[in-house]
């Protein structure tokens, strides 16, 4: 299936995505709280950890204005569980042809992890035009998204680079038109985690809500 545009669109509103995994399942909904007040209202949830399913099932349930994606989907099974558990969309490091097949057979819009032009046709072949650009800065950040890019524009091919963005860099990537969004694990602090401090996650939100604000315009 391809990528629904109202999710394309929540995406592009919301311009930072911010990534993490849980070990504890009870930190998952305070996480997301905390993300969400500081105007953060899109999160990628990694399946890195037994938590993983868990963690998205109660943030899906508790946390209803949150935009839930789900990364790490390296199977057709984790596919269709994260379909199950109510996420709106899922992303993986890289390309698998049998995950973007088991994804479209779950129903779950989906965005395989690209970093070839050879990946991307590949992609693009799939019927994916939403794809993850990872790992964006080890393999050569926005000058090389620029060069990559250039040869599909005219196939309307958004991005989503990951991997090595942070507040540093991000608004570099948010001025390409074809960057939908960005993401990373910057955000969700692990330390603030583990203390459960999340006024100060809260403030960590805002603080990347406000950096978007003073720039990036596209
Ligand atoms: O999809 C998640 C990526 O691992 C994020 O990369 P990062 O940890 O460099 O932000
Ligand atoms: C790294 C990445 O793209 C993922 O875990 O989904």
């Amino acid at each position: 299936m391809s990528f629904p545009i109202e999710i394309i669109d929540r995406l592009r509103q919301c311009r930072v995505v911010a990534g993490f995994s849980v070990d504890h399942v009870d930190h998952a909904v305070p996480i997301a709280e905390a993300l969400l007040a500081g105007g953060i209202d899109a999160i990628e949830l990694t399946l890195r950890t037994d938590a993983g399913i868990d963690a998205v099932k109660a943030i899906c349930q508790q946390v209803p204005d949150m935009l839930v994606g789900v990364g790490t989907i390296l199977t057709p099974d984790a596919a269709a569980a994260v379909a199950q558990a109510g996420a709106a969309f899922g992303v993986a490091p890289g390309l698998n042809r049998r995950v973007i097949e088991g994804a479209k057979d779950a129903g779950l819009p989906f965005a395989p992890g690209i970093m070839t032009p050879s990946e991307l046709e590949t992609a693009i072949e799939s019927d994916c035009r939403f794809v993850k650009f990872f790992p964006a800065e080890a393999s050569g950040g926005v000058t090389f998204l620029k060069s990559l890019a250039a040869p599909y524009k005219h196939l309307d091919i958004e991005y989503f680079p990951l991997g090595g963005v942070c507040v540093d860099n991000m608004l570099d990537y948010l001025r390409m038109p074809e960057v939908t969004a960005v993401g990373g694990s910057w955000i969700v602090n692990k330390q603030m985690v583990e203390n459960g401090d999340w006024a100060g996650l809260q403030s960590r939100s805002a603080e990347v809500v406000n950096a978007l604000k003073t720039g990036g315009e596209r």
